[in-house]
């Protein structure tokens, strides 16, 4: 028990009293990264994972306040909806406030999570929602976990191409786009159009899907076994979750492409580039393009 007790002690990264809602308890960070307090108005011991449940933090005055995203049914994971939540503490003193909060926001940072994004955002994709899904369910985020940002509205066809070939990286740790398939793949191709295209392609690329297909962001979440929503996608590019993908290079003549997502030719690109001028129809413009190329 002396032993359990000594190796708790020996895991605690900060702790010191605060009060929650005018009641004092105890504020525990330990270096498994779970933040712990008794709860009084409910009776309960409340914990927090940083890395699955925080998103940033915030001081004003004397108040620390923990921005998070918890599952509705408890838990750091599921299906059933997050839900952003604040905690505010508290502090008994200045001193406290400020060798509580600098933990707290030093073992954020130690995980790897990017602090300034390029956003590009494609108005014209899928059902036309990239704006709404920007301001309804990114930049709430971002807010919360302090992340800042840079948001460039995609004026015309290749637009994000031509900024990515330019783009100063230095300024940014990822680039975003709340859009479908097709600015992802601009940017990957304005990346690689660089004279630094081998330093430019290790920028870690996001995808918050606002398109038709979503093709990429789907099997990525997919294969973590998360559902494929706007809240998902910019999550995972707040915690920093990262994964390399192959870049496969196509000559045609003097032309060069990049891919990352997928190659096709003859009908299933046919459909994909005759179909556009259907646009207006949503994702719906696909079957009838085939049904128009097949019958007509
Ligand atoms: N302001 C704009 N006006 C017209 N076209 C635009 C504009 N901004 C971007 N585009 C073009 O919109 C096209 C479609 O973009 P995006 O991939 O975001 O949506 P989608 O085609 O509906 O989705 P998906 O690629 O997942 O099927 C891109 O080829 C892009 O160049």
């Amino acid at each position: 028990m002396e032993h359990q007790h000594q190796e708790q002690e020996n895991n605690i990264v900060v702790s010191d009293e605060v009060l929650v809602n005018g009641i004092r308890t105890t504020l525990t960070l330990t270096s498994d990264g779970t933040l712990r307090w008794f709860d009084h108005q409910h009776g309960k011991l409340s914990s927090l994972c940083v890395e699955k449940q925080v998103l940033g933090l915030t001081t004003l005055g004397m108040l620390i306040t923990i921005n998070t995203v918890l599952c509705k049914g408890g838990g750091c994971l599921g299906r059933e909806g997050l839900v952003r939540t604040r905690f505010v503490f508290q502090a008994l003193s200045a001193d406290s406030l400020r060798i509580l909060s600098h933990n707290i926001q030093t073992y954020i940072d130690s995980l790897g999570r990017p602090k300034k994004l390029y956003i590009f955002v494609n108005p014209y994709g899928g059902k036309k929602s990239a704006s709404k899904i920007f301001s309804n369910d990114v930049k709430p985020l971002l807010e919360d976990a302090n992340i800042e940002y840079t948001m460039q509205e995609t004026k015309y066809q290749l637009h994000a191409k031509e900024v990515s070939r330019s783009l100063d990286l230095t300024k940014y740790d990822g680039i975003i786009c709340v859009s479908g398939d097709g600015i992802l793949v601009e940017v990957v191709n304005g990346l690689l159009e660089r004279e630094d295209w081998a330093t430019a392609l290790k920028i870690p690329l996001g995808a918050i899907p606002a398109g038709t297909g979503n093709g990429m962001i789907k099997s990525l979440l997919d294969s973590v076994g998360e559902p494929c929503t706007p809240v998902n996608a910019i999550l995972a590019a707040i915690r920093g979750h990262k994964r390399s993908l192959d870049v496969a290079t196509i000559w045609q003549g003097e032309t060069v492409f990049f891919s990352v997502l997928m190659l096709a030719w003859g009908l299933i690109s046919d459909i994909d580039i005759e179909s556009e001028k259907y646009r207006w129809m949503g994702s719906a413009r696909l079957e009838f393009y085939v049904s128009l190329y097949l019958f007509i």
